[in-house]
């Protein structure tokens, strides 16, 4: 697969080297929305850049008609935006909060965990994440992926960073030196404590991901997301 890389920082070099190792060629690394006309030898574009590139660069590349997989966080408010576009230019495009296939999992732990404790008012749940200090947004996007997807499965209505009321999850965001990534759901009540946890011990997860993300769309068209990557029902 012919690759363009937008955004050339701790995820795009990572990806870079794992893609290498599987035979794939980097053909654009794109580090400014200037430089995008330089796409249309690409056979897919992976997107990790920063919240306020991932639009425009998703878009020009639906424009170009290169499929797109974009893991870059903190854009979400665009998102259906994002989606119509896809839908008017017969676009590919795959979306993930996070592309590690332990993560994942993870996602349908939590939701199956959510849906057996929705019937337990007495444990109240929280979410922490962990990453490293250079991150730019917070609550991560994986924290707001669990924790919709326990809204969706019981009565709480909303989250929250930092001190959250009656109805919503908190969410505790910690940023300590070179953490790759960790989230934790716990469900506590005066009995016991429940909880679950992922744990990164390197970006290679999310990059390698990234790159299954990439081969399955290839000959696609539509909006897709991990869970056909992974061939996951539920
Ligand atoms: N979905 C996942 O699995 C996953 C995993 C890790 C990180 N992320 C997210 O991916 C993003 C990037 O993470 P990172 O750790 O590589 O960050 P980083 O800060 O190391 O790299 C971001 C890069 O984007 C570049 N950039 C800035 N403006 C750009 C533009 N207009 N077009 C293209 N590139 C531009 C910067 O030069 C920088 O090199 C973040 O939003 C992060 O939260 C997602
Ligand atoms: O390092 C990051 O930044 C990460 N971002 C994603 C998120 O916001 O959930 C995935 C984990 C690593």
């Amino acid at each position: 697969m012919k690759i363009a890389l937008l955004g050339y920082g701790k995820m795009g070099k990572t990806i870079e080297k794992l893609a290498v190792e599987k035979g794939h060629q980097i053909v654009a690394v794109i580090t400014g929305k200037e430089q995008l006309s330089k796409l249309s030898n690409a056979d897919v574009a992976i997107d990790f850049s920063v919240p306020e590139a991932a639009v425009v660069n998703i878009e020009r590349c639906f424009e170009q008609q290169i499929p797109v997989v974009s893991g870059t966080t903190g854009w979400l408010k665009d998102f259906d935006k994002v989606l119509k576009s896809c839908q008017n230019r017969n676009g590919s495009f795959i979306y993930a909060s996070n592309f590690s296939v332990g993560v994942n999992l993870f996602f349908e732990l939590n939701q199956k965990l959510a849906q057996l404790m929705a019937k337990h008012n007495e444990y109240k749940v929280s979410l922490e994440e962990i990453h490293h200090t250079q991150k730019l947004d917070a609550p991560s996007g994986t924290a707001i992926s669990l924790a919709n997807d326990i809204i969706a499965q019981s009565n709480y209505t909303n989250w929250k960073l930092n001190g959250a009321a009656q109805g919503e999850i908190p969410i505790n965001a910690l940023r300590l030196e070179d953490v790759k990534g960790t989230h934790t759901i716990t469900y506590q009540s005066s009995i016991d404590t429940i909880s679950i946890k992922h744990e990164a011990h390197s970006r290679e997860g999310f990059a390698l991901g990234a790159l299954l993300a990439a081969e399955w769309l290839q000959n696609k068209k539509g909006v897709f997301t991990m869970k056909d990557v992974l061939g996951i029902q539920s």
